[in-house]
């Protein structure tokens, strides 16, 4: 048995563009939804939903069913949270908040077994079909995709060392939390923060590395992917089904 090939990796090194969704309801039916939408890659949001270990497991399950990559990010750079997520089969991570080449580097460490890194062994897990997957343990690294959240000026000053980091693959803009950190709390459009966005995308680009952005309405996605941003997320289960469920009941009313 051999490992599925990841099709978002593919894409983003390839300079290609990859449309994602954000599943933030930590729910294994609306991920399913997500999952069977077309959408290239969906995020599994382990840092401000309701997530824990066995429900990121549940939409890995459902997801593998489709060619739509799951990624998952978790609420920080523990490696034992990155240890135990690769375990149950999670090989595309997003980690909020990066502000350092080092913490990139040691992000990669915990990801790699030895002696690259020292991610920690085990026979047999989901990750590896329950070792049913030959060699496995020496191709892990193959197939795994790092999306390093850029958050604040640190990580934009940072952005080009980060980027420089082998086992990084994308720059991933955090477009909340940038522009909060940036004095212009839940604006990404202010003319300060669309100009760090800018210049994580170039520095991103100069390391020969993907760039990558979450832009809920339709012209900021429109208009980042014409820019070069690849890894695009468009909107999350959350926004479609409470926007969605708005427009309906109003539409009913007056
Ligand atoms: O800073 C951001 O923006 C993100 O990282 C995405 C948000 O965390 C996401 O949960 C949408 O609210």
């Amino acid at each position: 048995m051999q490992e599925r090939a990841n099709p978002l990796k593919a894409a983003v090194t390839a300079g290609r563009p990859h449309i994602g969704v954000w599943c933030s309801l930590a729910s294994a039916l609306t991920t399913e939804i997500v999952a069977g939408s077309g959408a290239g890659w969906l995020l599994i949001d382990g840092e401000h939903s309701p997530n824990d270990l066995r429900s990121i497991m549940a939409q890995l399950q459902v997801a593998a069913a489709f060619p739509c990559e799951a990624v998952v990010r978790l609420p920080s750079d523990d490696p034992n949270l990155i240890k135990q997520a690769m375990d149950i089969g999670a090989r595309s991570l997003m980690i909020p908040n990066v502000r350092t080449a080092d913490q990139a580097r040691a992000i990669v460490a915990a990801m790699t077994y030895a002696p690259g890194g020292f991610r920690g062994f085990s026979v047999g897990h989901r990750a590896n079909a329950f070792g049913r997957i030959a060699g496995y343990h020496a191709n892990a690294r193959a197939q795994q995709l790092l999306a390093v959240q850029i958050e604040d000026e640190t990580g934009v000053g940072n952005a080009a060392d980060i980027a420089a980091v082998e086992g990084v693959d994308v720059l991933f803009v955090g477009p909340g939390d940038l522009s909060t950190n940036m004095n212009a709390m839940g604006n990404p459009n202010a003319a300060p923060v669309q100009e760090a966005i800018r210049s994580v995308r170039v520095a991103a680009a100069a390391a020969g590395k993907a760039s990558g952005i979450l832009a809920p309405a339709k012209a900021d996605a429109d208009r980042y992917l014409a820019d070069g941003f690849t890894m695009v997320a468009v909107g999350s289960d959350l926004g479609l089904l409470a926007r969605g469920s708005d427009a309906l009941v109003a539409s009913f009313k007056s």
